[in-house]
């Protein structure tokens, strides 16, 4: 996908540890979306405006390259090895849909990033994604098989009688309930704002954790990082061009 003109198309580029996602921006518009393999040889465009999030290993592009950086993201005390993405995500999340907000990240890792009221960080939880931990199951154990990502919508048995069942088993309720206690403890101290899951498993755990007494702000958005990295730009060019008050 490429711009057909459009005097200010640009680019956002989030590298992960899985995938390397694009979108396609006309101003703060996001009109495409595209996901590769993060360790796939990546064919950049050319005379495109760039702004991208590194989290992963896949080497930047030269060009007209933006690289976002923790200090462009105007949220308070956020640690200096807090990942990008979860700023990013957690700064699109206040904005788009209000503070408090939590994040839920379902990632290579599945990362809890929140903010209070002020847009401060409170902090988070980082553990391995669905994906990483059948993997982890398969590369550490003499007879355990590789259970591949699955976009399957069921939820399998809780008692399986079968091997990929119950790693599938094994992995899904203990995140599902896991999760569960996060979003109820994160609710003692904020009972209002948005809880918003987003990555490549974001989808399949907001339609699991919707039914059984969800939480009533429970949200899914896959794009909260590119969003992010839309109102770092915006930020810059404000920050070059500002406002002239008449
Ligand atoms: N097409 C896919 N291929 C592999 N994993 C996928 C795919 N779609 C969703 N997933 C799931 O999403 C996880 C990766 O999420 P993603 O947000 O893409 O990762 P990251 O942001 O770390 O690159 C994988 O661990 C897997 O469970
Ligand atoms: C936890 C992460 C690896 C998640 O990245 P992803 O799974 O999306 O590729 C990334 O946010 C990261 O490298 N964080 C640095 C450590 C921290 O956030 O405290
Ligand atoms: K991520």
């Amino acid at each position: 996908m490429s711009f057909e003109g459009g005097t200010d198309g640009w680019l956002a580029a989030v590298l992960g540890n899985t995938h390397v996602r694009w979108g396609w921006f006309q101003g703060q518009t996001l009109v495409g979306v595209e996901c590769f393999p993060a360790q796939q040889g990546l064919s950049w465009p050319e005379d495109t405006e760039i702004w991208l999030a590194q989290v992963g290993s896949t080497p930047l592009p030269t060009g007209l390259v933006h690289p976002v950086q923790l200090q462009d993201i105007p949220l308070q005390k956020l640690y200096p090895s807090l990942g990008l993405d979860r700023a990013l995500a957690l700064w699109a999340a206040g904005i788009h849909y209000g503070w408090p907000c939590l994040v839920i990240d379902a990632g290579t890792a599945l990362t809890l990033t929140g903010a209070d009221g002020a847009g401060s960080l409170v902090g988070g939880a980082i553990l391995p994604g669905l994906g990483l931990q059948a993997r982890s199951l398969r590369e550490h154990t003499a007879r355990l098989p590789q259970v591949d990502w699955d976009p399957d919508p069921a939820l399998p048995p809780r008692w399986a009688n079968d091997t990929p069942t119950a790693i599938r088993s094994g992995i899904v309720y203990t995140l599902l309930a896991g999760l569960r206690d996060f979003i109820a403890d994160w609710r003692q101290t904020f009972a209002k704002g948005p809880v918003l899951l987003t990555g490549g498993d974001g989808e399949w755990l907001y339609s699991h954790l919707q039914n059984r007494a969800a939480d009533p702000n429970l949200r899914w958005d896959p794009h909260l990082v590119l969003w992010g990295i839309a109102q770092c730009r915006r930020l810059k060019h404000l920050a070059r061009n500002p406002l002239r008050i008449k």
